[in-house]
């Protein structure tokens, strides 16, 4: 009997490099994530973390290397289709609730047909809050909010930048919960940390970066 093919990595870097204004910022990068797997992104404030996530999601043009998603080389737009981008900001509108803005934010970025917004709101503790509006949510709730759009992405990769921030110790068990669950239907994610925080205890790879000399 003949082993079947290897699979392909659901994300490869390839001397993956960004620069701005002449100035490198990363790389040059080679790393992958298998389905089922996390990669945890350590470095130190302003090691480049958060423009390394930015550039996988397609938002930020590299200066050069590659990106594969299941092998295939994955121009920006499959880049944005295939994945979930959890940032430092919300993305939602302050005077909209917070039903209204899952809603519009899901019309953005695409959503699973199941769960309901109602049940994603439930899983992130946002239960109850379905009509406050975003403005008068704290920081935590704002993140979790975040983290409701993340669970309706039909995204298989996750790029979760900080993921632990603003959150408390419920909060911080919700989202290892979550990445378990992600991994565990065949879905990837980049977490980057300072170190300073909790990791996911699922299956994972460490990339450290650190800033070019
Ligand atoms: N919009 C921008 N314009 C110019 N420089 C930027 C911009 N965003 C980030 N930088 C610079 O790029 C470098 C990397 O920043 P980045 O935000 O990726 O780091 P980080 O590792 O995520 O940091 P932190 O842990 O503080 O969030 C830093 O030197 C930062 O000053």
């Amino acid at each position: 009997m003949t082993a079947p093919p290897p699979r392909s990595p659901l994300l490869e870097a390839r001397q993956l490099r960004f620069s701005r204004n002449d100035i490198p910022v990363f790389g040059p990068l080679d790393f992958s994530v298998d389905a089922g797997e996390a990669l945890l992104v350590q470095g130190d404030n302003g090691a480049g973390k958060t423009t390394l996530l930015r550039v996988l999601a397609g938002l930020l043009r590299p200066e050069g290397g590659q990106v594969r998603l299941q092998g295939q080389p994955a121009d920006p737009l499959s880049r944005a289709q295939s994945t979930a981008y959890l940032g430092h900001l919300p993305g939602a509108k302050a005077d909209l609730g917070v039903r209204e803005n899952l809603d519009y934010l899901c019309g953005l970025h695409g959503r699973r047909a199941t769960p309901s917004l109602e049940e994603a709101l439930d899983v992130v503790g946002l239960g109850g809050f379905e009509d406050a509006l975003v403005r008068q949510l704290s920081a935590g709730q704002k993140k979790r909010l975040s983290l409701a759009r993340l669970w309706l992405s039909p995204a298989p990769l996750w790029l979760m930048d900080e993921p632990y921030a603003n959150l408390d110790l419920e909060g911080i068990e919700l989202v290892n919960r979550m990445v378990r669950a992600h991994l565990d239907e065949g879905g990837a994610s980049l977490v980057t940390t300072h170190g300073a925080y909790a990791a996911p205890p699922v299956r994972t790879r460490l990339l450290a970066l650190e800033k070019p000399t």
